[in-house]
């Protein structure tokens, strides 16, 4: 298949057309119209076979998670998702229909599903499969939600379990080295938190005017809240109890549970403050689920507690390098 056949059969009109869009795929560039009074809000994220998703992952699940990423941290800002762009580096042997119709899926339906439109893109062929998504959004000038706006006293909340995902891809790697690894990648324990990670993107447009500061965690709860820490200047107490858990983590032994939550990343879920005044607040004009677990304080570092007691635990999030 030619790169060109690939991208107009796969690509051009898999999204539905944004009004603000006035050139889309084919030319050089797209091309957009601002909507009034917005501020514009990029960002990129990079999935790499082999490093952020097991070798067995769906070519529905890539396309799916590679947009649903970068949703995430448009989510964490508070603005709303309008276009992707598509950098694709892919090995020649996935360059057919039967690898690329899902995969196209997987983008379609999470962009459709928050009116995100696929505005362009890039093709090479390369030896690892490499996905770069591009994301745009807009949020009403001087309402984005930072990492650094955190105050002492504020309540830290997430938006939903945290540490599934982790789990679920610590079964996946288990299940790849087995000899009989078809039948157990068949049986593994909240495999969509990893492969379909819901972005948070409605909840992080409430929380415009409530949350002091937000994140989304990628690399895990532990080192995700200490980037708010550290661009706040503040530190945190968060208390191990009050995470919320998936039954099957909640049934590990303490400490391999803590290390999925706090260690573990891909939860794509989010992490801000917000006052107690707003706390109650934002209980009482929405219906959405936020959970607080722990406060904000002035003491710089986070500390952690469980049953009032405190815990020494290392964080090390995910690192790269
Ligand atoms: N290669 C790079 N060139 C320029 N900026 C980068 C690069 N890599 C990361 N960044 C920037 O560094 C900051 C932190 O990146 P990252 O940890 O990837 O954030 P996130 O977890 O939200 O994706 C972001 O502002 C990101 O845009
Ligand atoms: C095969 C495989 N190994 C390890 C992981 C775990 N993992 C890889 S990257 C990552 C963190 C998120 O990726 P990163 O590139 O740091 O994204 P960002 O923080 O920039 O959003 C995690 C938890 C995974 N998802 N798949
Ligand atoms: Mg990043």
């Amino acid at each position: 298949m030619s790169e060109f056949s690939l991208i107009y059969q796969h690509f051009q009109h898999c999204t539905r057309n944004n009004p603000l869009t006035q050139v889309g795929i084919g030319d050089d560039c797209a091309i957009s119209s601002m909507p009034s009074d917005c501020e514009l809000v990029s960002c990129i994220d990079t999935l790499v076979a082999g490093r952020h998703f097991p070798l067995s992952t769906s070519a529905y699940a890539i396309g799916y998670k590679s947009v649903a990423v970068n949703l995430s941290d448009l989510a964490a800002m508070g603005a709303t998702p309008y276009a992707i762009l598509l950098g694709i580096s892919l090995p020649a042997k996935l360059a057919q229909d039967d690898w690329l119709k899902p995969f196209a899926q997987g983008i379609a339906d999470i962009c459709n599903r928050f009116d995100v439109e696929l505005i362009g893109g890039d093709t090479t062929q390369s030896n690892t499969l490499t996905i770069s998504v591009t994301a745009l959004g807009f949020v009403p000038t001087g309402q984005a939600i930072t990492r650094g706006g955190a105050k002492v006293g504020d309540i830290i909340c997430v938006s939903g379990e945290i540490g599934s995902a982790s789990f679920a891809l610590q079964q996946i790697l288990n299940a790849e080295k087995s000899e009989q690894h078809d039948i157990a990648l068949q049986q593994i324990a909240l495999q969509p938190t990893l492969d379909l990670p819901v972005a948070q993107v409605e909840l992080g447009q409430k929380l415009r005017g409530f949350a002091h500061s937000m994140i989304d965690i990628s690399d895990g709860l532990g080192q995700d809240l200490g980037h708010i820490l550290t661009a706040s200047q503040v530190g945190a107490v968060v208390d191990l109890a009050s995470i919320p858990t998936h039954p099957r983590l909640q049934a590990l032994p303490n400490t391999e549970k803590w290390q999925h939550q706090l260690n573990g990343g891909d939860d794509y879920q989010l992490c801000f403050t917000m006052s107690e005044q707003n706390f109650v607040k934002f209980n009482q004009q929405f219906s959405d689920k936020i959970f607080a677990i722990g406060k904000i304080v002035t003491e710089n570092g986070l500390r952690l507690t469980y049953n009032n007691q405190p815990i020494e635990f290392s964080i090390t999030g995910y690192q790269h390098f």
